[in-house]
């Protein structure tokens, strides 16, 4: 079996097109959505994240505000640019890029962050509003990379209903939070999590409809570990720089012998990154949306 590409640029795309007319219909109301980032340090693979943000943004005709801090910017400093992107009319949604440097206690700055403008859907107390409505419509963000890791599958016409998803790695961004979306009744799939604790992870893998790949560990994903057929999101990034020096590379979680045995497959890059990318600008053109009352 040769797996069938489930094509993150392609199904961003289509998203980034539907974005556009929504902005379109906001702007017709005097409201350029706009979205901010907070970035604090030079790290280079945050710089290109956070550009990649930018310059979509434009692309879709919203607004952008790019906040940049020195890498030795004290807990204040940035406190004090959440409290003006919180006052902030112009800026709709907004995330401070993760990881923030050590001296930073990353917590209390993401809890200090509007609800209503957490463009990445992982502020407390939307995390909260997930888990604890299970059967209403939510008027909140969601976390944009699960969304986007079930976006990628249902534009490629999978049904994720009574679905076994087995998810793999317990990270915040996505492995803790993407079994809220998964099980509920809209998506009605079954999920079981496992981590660096579980025993015998592969039983749980070979059991599984869908594999999310989300330990953020090269290559852990094998084909022996897939069943035939099996639709398998590759989410995690390692990136390393060639002992010559050369361009830094990106490896996914799954090995490449996997695109044998999967029905579905994410390739990585060009799966669940620029999707992640479409869901953050969804999560602040839907801001923009409620704020305007529409
Ligand atoms: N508060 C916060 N929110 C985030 O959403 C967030 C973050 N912090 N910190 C870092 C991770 C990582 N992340 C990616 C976004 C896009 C691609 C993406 O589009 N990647 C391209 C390739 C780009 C490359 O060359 O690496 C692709 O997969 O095709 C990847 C990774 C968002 N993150």
């Amino acid at each position: 079996m040769v797996a069938e590409v489930l094509d993150g640029r392609k199904a961003s795309a289509t998203i980034r097109e539907e974005l556009t007319q929504r902005v379109t219909r906001l702007k017709e109301r005097g409201i350029t959505p706009g979205i901010a980032t907070v970035l604090v340090g030079a790290d280079p693979g945050s710089q290109l994240y956070v550009g990649m943000k930018h310059k979509q943004s434009h692309a879709i005709g919203m607004n952008s505000i790019q906040r940049e801090l020195p890498a030795d910017a004290t807990q204040a400093d940035v406190e004090q640019v959440i409290d003006e992107l919180n006052a902030d009319p112009a800026c709709h949604g907004y995330i401070v890029q993760l990881p923030l440097p050590k001296h930073l206690d990353t917590d209390a700055i993401l809890e200090r962050i509007d609800p209503d403008k957490d463009a990445d859907g992982l502020h407390p107390t939307n995390l909260g509003r997930l888990v604890l409505n299970v059967n209403k419509p939510i008027s909140s963000p969601l976390p944009c990379t699960p969304r986007g890791v079930i976006e990628l599958l249902v534009r490629n016409g999978y049904d994720l209903d009574g679905k076994h998803v087995v998810v793999v790695g317990r990270g915040v961004t996505i492995g803790r939070s993407i079994g809220l979306l998964l099980t509920r009744r809209e998506y009605n799939a079954t999920v079981t999590l496992t981590h660096t604790g579980t025993v015998d992870s592969a039983q749980y893998l070979r059991q599984a409809d869908v594999i999310v790949a989300s330990a953020g560990v090269k290559h852990l994903i094998k084909a022996s570990d897939v069943k035939p057929g099996a639709a398998v999101l590759d989410v995690g990034v390692t990136r390393e720089t060639p002992a010559d020096g050369g361009k830094p590379k990106v490896y996914g979680d799954v090995d490449p012998g996997v695109a044998d045995v999967a029905g579905w497959l994410s390739p990585n890059p060009g799966g669940v990154g620029p999707m992640t990318v479409a869901l953050l600008m969804t999560n602040v053109v839907e801001a923009a949306e409620r704020q305007a009352g529409m």
